[in-house]
């Protein structure tokens, strides 16, 4: 069975950055020649190109795991790591990318749109790129830090100009063969279409788009028959054509009360915010199969009555292909004054998403409560990052870090956000990298902690004092003269005896003599 996907979760994982490389350059009578390492190379993004040649997320389906390459590690003698290939996911024009939450990322709603899914891992810089006059030959490396990881959510709107909508076998898919090359499955029982099929139609000069969707019947808007899911094809159609079959056999149905169940189970869609309800764009009719002598008749009869309902009517024939000529003129008409009036109105301006990294300096504190008293949690882009890229065995990168984070101004937050030597910082979110905050000394907070022309750690001082010292060496000497008498008193009451049971008569004396 063929199977048409419309919505898939891709699971991505973009590749994580190379570690920068610690090497040092050795010459001849020169071992020590200054740092030598490479950076390592980015990791590959994940993009998605809507592609005009690419129509279904099938592929997506049936492989929903896809990561980009990492970037290579960097080399002594300045060799950089290779950066790891660009993973391009072609997707069908008109997919709209949702977040794992379900929040519109991007609308790829025109064909070569890129958008980068899943940023990848930056490579981290070599000990050769991290000297400075001051730090001649650092001893350590910067690491890759990791590529975006996790899920997003794809959902194909397909982009059709006209939709044809009706009753199960009332004609649309025949129709859309009819007026156009598209070769759909048709066949006389309810609910051949599963998927919607698009056509391209050309109406003398003008060229546009119909698709038509499986069958509605009465209760689509709560799931009867294939539900009013597939009506999310049509949600950016400019026109709607009713396509009645006045040729059923079923008791009940006639075109008047097909047509008005379609449009109570239209008006039961909701649209998404900033569109149209489908009720509000212009529809047409066509009152299919006359070449049917009963259909032709049946569609006379009512053609009166819709039109007195403000709709043009077309009575066409899929077969016989009677009246598809005015039908596609009408319908292009339509589309070319949709297209005019949006050629006038200035496009609105184009939304730029940008999910994440929108402020790359930008960190906040916050405070949270802790068992041991507060914790001081740090978020933002850089120092998460910063975190990643430091090797921790490396007390010279940690060094480093710190320089970092104090550069954009964390430890001024952090004491104005109440914290103090010792406290517990956390950055990241979840356990993130936990620290014991030690305030350096050339911090404003330092400088704010303390009166001028001193510094607290000098007050912080636990060293015992001459007085002090002296005082616990005399109680050490009375304990020992306390021992010493109590050892005496024993073995005088002869409690004191060697193996065979004699008294000892001269023991503790080499103790006592180191007095
Ligand atoms: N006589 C006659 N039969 C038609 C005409 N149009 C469609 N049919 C027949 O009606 C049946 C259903 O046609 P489809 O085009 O598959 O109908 P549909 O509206 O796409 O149906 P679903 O996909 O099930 O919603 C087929 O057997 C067609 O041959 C027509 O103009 N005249
Ligand atoms: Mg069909």
């Amino acid at each position: 069975m063929a199977t048409f996907v419309d919505q898939v979760t891709l699971h991505l994982r973009a590749g994580h950055g190379g570690n920068g490389c610690v090497s040092v350059r050795r010459e001849k009578f020169k071992p020590l020649a200054g740092p030598d390492g490479g950076n390592g190379g980015n990791g590959g993004d994940i993009v998605l190109v809507s592609d005009p040649q690419v129509t279904t997320l099938l592929g997506y389906h049936r492989a929903p795991h896809r990561s980009s390459a990492n970037g290579g590690p960097g080399m002594g003698d300045h060799r950089a790591g290779a950066h790891g290939e660009t993973l391009e996911l072609p997707v069908p024009v008109g997919t709209v990318v949702h977040d794992a939450d379900g929040s519109v990322l991007i609308d790829l709603d025109s064909p070569g749109m890129r958008y980068v899914v899943a940023p990848a891992g930056m490579g981290g810089l070599g000990n050769a790129a991290l000297a400075t006059t001051k730090r001649k030959a650092p001893g350590f490396a910067l690491l890759g830090t990791e590529g975006w990881e996790g899920d997003i959510v794809l959902e194909l709107k397909t982009v059709a100009d006209v939709a044809f909508v009706g009753y199960p076998s009332a004609g649309k898919s025949s129709l859309i063969a009819a007026v156009s090359a598209a070769k759909p499955k048709i066949a006389d029982y309810p609910f051949t279409t599963l998927h919607p099929n698009l056509g391209v139609v050309q109406a003398g000069e003008v060229r546009f788009t119909v698709a038509d969707v499986p069958g509605l019947i009465e209760g689509a808007s709560e799931g009867k028959g294939l539900g009013l899911e597939f009506l999310r094809h049509v949600e950016r159609c400019t026109a709607l054509l009713h396509v009645l079959d006045c040729a059923t056999l079923e008791p009940g149905r006639d075109p008047i009360s097909d047509l008005d169940v379609i449009l109570a189970e239209l008006a039961a869609y909701p649209v998404p915010d900033g569109q149209l309800p489908l009720l509000d764009r212009p529809q047409l009719i066509a009152l299919n199969k006359i070449d049917v002598p009963e259909a032709r008749e049946l569609a006379e009869f009512v053609r009166p009555e819709l039109e007195a309902r403000g709709y043009r009517v077309f009575e066409i024939s899929a077969v016989s292909r009677e009246g598809l000529r005015e039908l596609s003129y009408a319908l292009a008409e339509l589309v070319e004054a949709d297209r005019a009036v949006k050629a006038l109105t200035p496009a609105a301006p184009r939304i730029v998403l940008r999910p994440r990294g929108v402020s790359e300096n930008a960190f906040e504190i916050k405070v949270e409560g802790g068992t041991y008293g507060n914790v001081y949690r740090i978020l933002g882009t850089k120092p998460e990052r910063w975190i990643q890229q430091t090797d921790f065995t490396n007390e010279e990168a940690v060094g480093f870090l710190a320089d970092r984070l104090a550069k954009i101004g964390i430890e001024d937050q952090l004491f104005k956000a109440g914290a103090v030597a010792g406290s517990t910082v956390i950055i990241g979110p979840g356990d993130g990298m936990v620290f014991d905050w030690e305030p350096t000394l050339t911090s404003t907070a330092e400088l704010m902690t303390a009166p001028r022309g001193t510094d607290p750690r000098l007050l912080q001082n636990d060293r015992p004092t001459h007085g002090t010292r002296r005082q616990t060496y005399l109680e050490r000497m009375d304990a020992k003269a306390a021992a010493r008498a109590e050892l005496e008193a024993e073995r005088k009451a002869g409690l004191w005896r060697d193996d065979e049971g004699f008294a000892i008569q001269k023991a503790g004396d080499e103790e006592a003599s180191d007095d």
